[in-house]
């Protein structure tokens, strides 16, 4: 008994100075580490935010981008916040009426401002940037597109957010700003890997853009466009087709068909049983087709459908000009091209419509794909209005847009059966939409640096483990420390 009490005193363990100074040191320790944590979880919370009108030819589209809001300087993450699809057509339809294309915008607005915490709403950018619908109208019928930007931008201006202007964007930039999404949204761009390509489907223009190693703009270089992102140089290469967005595609399909000024057509591209009455004035109502109108003997023609792919595949490559190219290489209508390269993402309408067919698998041969098409093009019109309840005019459309993609890819960029698994349909990239409307906004915001940032040597994880390890290695050391000396400080004057 009395040995186990004099063990029991010998061991240091069991003193009350050794447990004060153990549990003060793992007070210390805790309070060091939540100081730690809680200290940086307190910036990381608070964000900034960003505001992009795509007004697109066929609708408009809101998006609200956010960032961490001490790391704007380049570091932090921007990622989509919040979308709004604006109601009804897109604001070049408005020019009878422009104050309407102004209001029709308001409803998203008052989302926005739901979504931003008031107190940052002076300080968030709004842009508005509009695409091939208002490049068309300006072609028609610029006093008009005046208008409808007057209006839009006195609609902008009536919120609370720091306006910063809506303007008419470039075939170019649109294709430029797309590829900074997709290859910012991969995190591509900070490490330097190799980019991933372009293919934007709109309603009234169609973009490709990406980086090959045989195009340094010298040859056409109105396709060129330069950055130099996080200390990496690109020469981009990009073309934008006007008119060749799937609606207007699908106007240079019936116009090829309608030449003649006939009174029915029998369209491969729409399903058998399909019958609907057209006014040729509605079809031939665009300054992409407007030159073909043919001498017309009745105001309407009947549509009806055949239902046949290889036969609709003919009719949308007769939209394509292969047959002038003044470079070493083109894709069509006489626009240089150099040799493709890399992955691809392929957004927009090439997502929609190839999700709404289920063939978005690129790792299905082509030829496989070509043969399902095929079979949903030669399904009867009765039997495809059973099967899917959507609005009949989308429905009619999907062979039509199905096709014209295949095409478009294989015919129009020089994509092979060998390449076309190179081709990713995508929607979003880690919950942002892909679209020009975020490469515009970092661009103009400056949150792409041209030189790669100083970044801290660890992550913000690997920063506190460290610290918490060292503090947890001090205090066993400092205890050993502690322990040996002991018997120095402890030793009882021994009575001989
Ligand atoms: N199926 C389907 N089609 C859609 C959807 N959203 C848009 N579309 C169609 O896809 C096409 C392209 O749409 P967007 O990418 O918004 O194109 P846009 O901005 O209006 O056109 P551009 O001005 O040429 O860029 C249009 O024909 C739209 O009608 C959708 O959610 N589902």
């Amino acid at each position: 008994m009395s040995t186990q009490r004099e063990m029991k005193e010998r061991n240091p363990w069991h003193r009350p100075v050794t447990i004060i100074i153990t549990v003060i040191g793992v007070i210390a320790i805790v309070t060091l580490v939540t100081v730690l944590v809680i200290q940086n979880r307190t910036i990381a919370q608070k964000y900034k935010y960003g505001i992009v009108l795509d007004a697109g030819s066929s609708h408009t589209s809101l998006y609200i981008y956010q960032w961490p809001a001490e790391k704007d300087n380049n570091t932090g993450r921007v990622e989509q916040k919040h979308h709004c699809q604006v109601a009804g057509k897109g604001i070049s339809s408005y020019t009878a009426t422009p104050y309407k294309a102004g209001e029709s915008l308001i409803s998203c607005l008052k989302e926005a401002k739901e979504n931003i915490p008031q107190k940052m709403h002076p300080e968030t950018p709004l842009y508005l940037g509009a695409t091939a619908g208002m490049r068309l109208l300006k072609l028609e019928n610029s006093s008009a597109s005046d208008e409808v930007f007057k209006a839009v931008e006195k609609t902008l201006r009536g919120f609370p957010f720091s306006y910063q202007g809506a303007r008419l964007l470039a075939g170019q930039e649109e294709g430029a700003f797309g590829w900074v999404t997709v290859n910012y949204l991969d995190d591509r761009l900070t490490q330097g890997l190799e980019t991933t390509g372009a293919l934007d489907l709109g309603g009234a223009s169609t973009q490709i853009s990406f980086v090959s190693d045989e195009y340094n703009g010298s040859e056409s270089p109105d396709n060129a466009v330069s950055f130099r992102l996080y200390g990496y140089d690109y020469t981009l290469y990009t073309h934008s087709f006007l008119c060749y967005g799937k609606d207007q595609a699908l106007r240079l399909a019936l116009a090829h068909q309608t030449k003649s000024g006939p009174t029915a057509i029998t369209d491969p591209c729409f399903h058998n049983g399909y019958n609907e009455t057209r006014h040729y004035a509605a079809v031939y109502d665009s300054p992409c087709v407007s030159d073909q109108k043919p001498q017309i003997v009745s105001e309407t023609f009947i549509h009806l459908g055949g239902g046949n792919f290889t036969q609709c595949q003919e009719v949308i490559k007769s939209i394509f000009n292969f047959t002038s190219c003044r470079y070493s290489r083109c894709s069509f209508n006489g626009i240089f091209q150099p040799p493709l390269q890399g992955q691809f993402g392929a957004f927009s309408a090439y997502f929609f419509v190839m999700n709404f067919l289920n063939l978005t698998d690129t790792s299905v041969p082509l030829k496989t794909v070509m043969q399902k098409l095929s079979d949903y093009c030669a399904t009867p019109w009765t039997q495809i209005k059973k099967e899917h309840d959507i609005p009949l005019k989308y429905l009619a459309e999907y062979c039509f847009s199905g096709t014209y993609i295949l095409t478009l890819m294989m015919e129009g960029y020089n994509f092979t059966s060998e390449t076309y698994s190179s081709i990713k349909y995508i929607q979003k990239i880690k919950n942002s939409d892909a679209g020009w409307t975020l490469g515009y906004m970092l661009n103009l915001t400056n949150m792409i640096p041209a030189e790669a940032p100083d970044s801290p040597p660890l992550t913000y994880t690997s920063y506190v483990s460290v610290v918490t390890v060292m503090a947890i290695l001090l205090f066993v050391i400092f205890i050993l420390i502690l322990y040996s000396l002991w018997p120095k400080f402890n030793t009882e004057p021994k009575i001989i």
